[in-house]
């Protein structure tokens, strides 16, 4: 461990990866991005793609025939487990039936919405039909193209079913093979460090910079005492729960290195060799070697990058001056010394010279802001546990109420159901799809992700939106409405429909999977339903009557409060009127 040393050979400059034609020329301060909601919404375009998400151009508006499968309609391909976790303890058959059109997702799943966007897949908030429990569900965008690319994708999935469980990993639940796509389910999460860090108030944040240090030392340390390397650490890739606890994900590149020699250095194969993203790479990765100093380069640039919310350059003077042990002072001069030297250190040129994760962590300015950072997330565990018992309390209690079926409140009568029905969901997405493709539900089109996902492939379903033709097939909230908001993108996909807002840990969230009642807001969509029809004032003044009744009724029991009675009455008044 040594502070900076600047070496004769730290200052040639190094070769830059090839693919780095557009290069930053050097630091910037951060650039505020759209998070996903822009993504889901312009993807298809993706004319300012999220950092770290590459995305790949969009699919061509279908022009010519329809592809086979939908003239042939033909059975989903077979579902193969790829994990442990699957191919010990199948799904039940009550839960899922191999005879059945359905897919095994479709059929284990309720599909609650898009969540992410990344190069290679797509990212579901889902309910687990066997467990009611919140998972996130990762489908990789292109169906395979060959073996090759089958192996590299399933590769991601068996190394992440080979870590130990950590709190600072995210935790693997299952992965399966479908129709030529991966699925990786795992815990859900809020949203990825990155958003989170982009969505706050702009300017240095030291102490959240610190918290985020601890954590992914944590993680880097379970990780390297089991002889693995990350080698694709960045922001994009380290997920935030809704405590603040971050989890460190996506180990497409994991890398095993002998136990032997943890610290030396260890050649990959050529096959294995795959760059990750150059803006955290380490030097020495560009001459071969890899090992666990390469994870501690690339959380010193992440540290650095949030901790001074600066851009990182990906290429240029920026990005040379970096790998020589420059830190940009214009942007550094405004943090503690502690966090200035602990960030020279991990960012030294030299591998053998940075200190091990190990000694980081006994740094006695790391030991003390881990202990801070410990406590910090126990009580913010606990207090989120007791939210969502008393949710759960407050939900359970409604429901019973309910089920009094008090005389003097009727819309009571009848509780909205926690999820859509699975049926009813299949059978709308079914009805939506054949009646704008004319498809009788190919495989192709696996309605339970095009309903949520696929809007802009499929330029018919928006305009059929715009013209306002009826949308009471599509209980779910589009992407990109306005419901979203910018940071809790998981909480945000259910937006106006769900009647508990506040955000749940995964852990606790199935203690009150039953507040998420279908509540949508009919109204809007009503009123514009038939925008130029001619109407007299009575027939307008019933219809929006009706309307409020239909509100009224939509409204979850919580929100129930006098003004609905209020409205109530306005309406039988109004109903009373010639
Ligand atoms: N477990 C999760 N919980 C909540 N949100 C998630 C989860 N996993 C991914 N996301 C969201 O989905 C987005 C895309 O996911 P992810 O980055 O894993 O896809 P990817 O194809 O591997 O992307 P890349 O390879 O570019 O990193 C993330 O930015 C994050 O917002």
């Amino acid at each position: 461990m040594s502070v900076a040393v600047e070496t004769t050979t730290s200052r040639v400059p190094r070769p830059i990866p090839a693919h780095l034609s557009h290069a930053e020329q050097s630091f910037s301060l951060k650039k505020r991005r759209f998070p996903f909601s822009s993504a889901s919404t312009s993807s298809a375009s993706c004319s300012s793609p999220p950092r770290g998400s590459y995305c790949l151009p969009p699919l061509p508006p279908s022009k010519g025939c329809p592809p086979l499968s939908r003239m042939f309609p033909q059975h989903q391909s077979p579902w193969t487990p790829l994990s442990d976790s699957l191919s010990k303890s199948p799904p039940p058959s009550s839960v899922y039936d191999p005879s059945k059109q359905t897919s095994y997702f479709g059929q284990c799943f309720t599909n609650l919405g898009l969540l992410g966007r990344g190069s290679f897949g797509e990212v579901y908030k889902v309910q687990n039909n066997k467990d009611g429990r919140l998972y996130a569900v990762k489908r990789s965008a292109q169906r395979f193209r060959g073996n090759g690319e089958r192996q590299r994708s399933v590769k991601e999935a068996r190394n992440h079913e080979r870590i130990c469980p950590h709190p600072h990993v995210l935790d693997f639940v299952a992965a399966w093979e479908e129709s030529g796509r991966l699925y990786i389910q795992t815990e859900l999460c809020s949203t990825s460090l990155l958003l989170h860090a982009e969505n706050k108030p702009p300017g240095p944040d030291e102490p959240a910079a610190w918290g985020y240090l601890c954590d992914l030392l944590s993680a880097l340390q379970h990780l390297h005492s089991h002889g693995f390397v990350h080698l694709d650490l960045k922001p994009a890739n380290v997920l935030i729960t809704d405590s603040g606890r971050l989890k460190l994900g996506d180990f497409g590149l994991l890398f095993e290195v002998n136990q032997t020699g943890v610290e030396s250095k260890n050649r990959k194969t050529k096959e294995d060799v795959q760059e990750g993203d150059p803006r955290y790479m380490a030097p020495e990765l560009l001459r071969g070697e890899y090992g666990p100093a390469a994870d501690v380069f690339s959380l010193g640039v992440s540290i650095l990058e949030l901790a001074c919310n600066l851009e990182v350059p990906n290429g240029g003077e920026g990005w040379q001056q970096l790998r020589q042990g420059h830190l940009p002072s214009e942007f550094t001069n405004g943090l503690s010394v502690e966090l200035q030297s602990v960030l020279r250190m991990m960012l030294d040129p030299e591998p053998n010279e940075r200190p091990t994760v190990s000694q980081l962590l006994a740094l006695p300015c790391v030991r003390k802001r881990r202990w801070k950072r410990r406590i910090y997330l126990m009580v913010a565990e606990t207090m989120l546990t007791v939210v969502s018992f008393c949710q759960f309390v407050v939900c359970f209690g409604c429901k019973l109420l309910s089920s009094v079926r008090l005389p003097f409140l009727p819309c009571w009568s009848k509780p909205e159901p926690c999820t859509p029905p699975k049926d009813s969901w299949d059978r709308d997405v079914t009805l939506s799809l054949s009646s704008l493709h004319n498809d009788p539900g190919s495989p192709e089109d696996d309605g339970v992700f095009l309903h949520h996902s696929d809007p802009e492939l499929s330029p018919t379903f928006s305009n059929r939106i715009k013209s306002g033709l009826s949308v009471e097939s599509t209980s779910t909230p589009l992407p990109g409405s306005p419901v979203r908001g910018p940071v809790h993108s998981t909480q945000s996909v259910l937006g106006s429909w769900s009647s508990c807002s506040l955000p749940l840990t995964p852990t606790s969230s199935h203690l009150n999977n039953s507040c998420h009642k279908l509540t949508p807001d009919v109204s809007p969509i009503h009123a514009e339903r038939h925008p130029g029809s001619p109407s007299t004032a009575s027939t307008e003044r019933r219809r929006r009557g009706r309307v409020r009744a239909e509100e009224a009724a939509a409204t979850p029991r919580p929100n129930f409060e006098p003004k609905n009675l209020l409205s109530l009455f306005e309406e039988t008044t109004l109903e009373g009127q010639p």
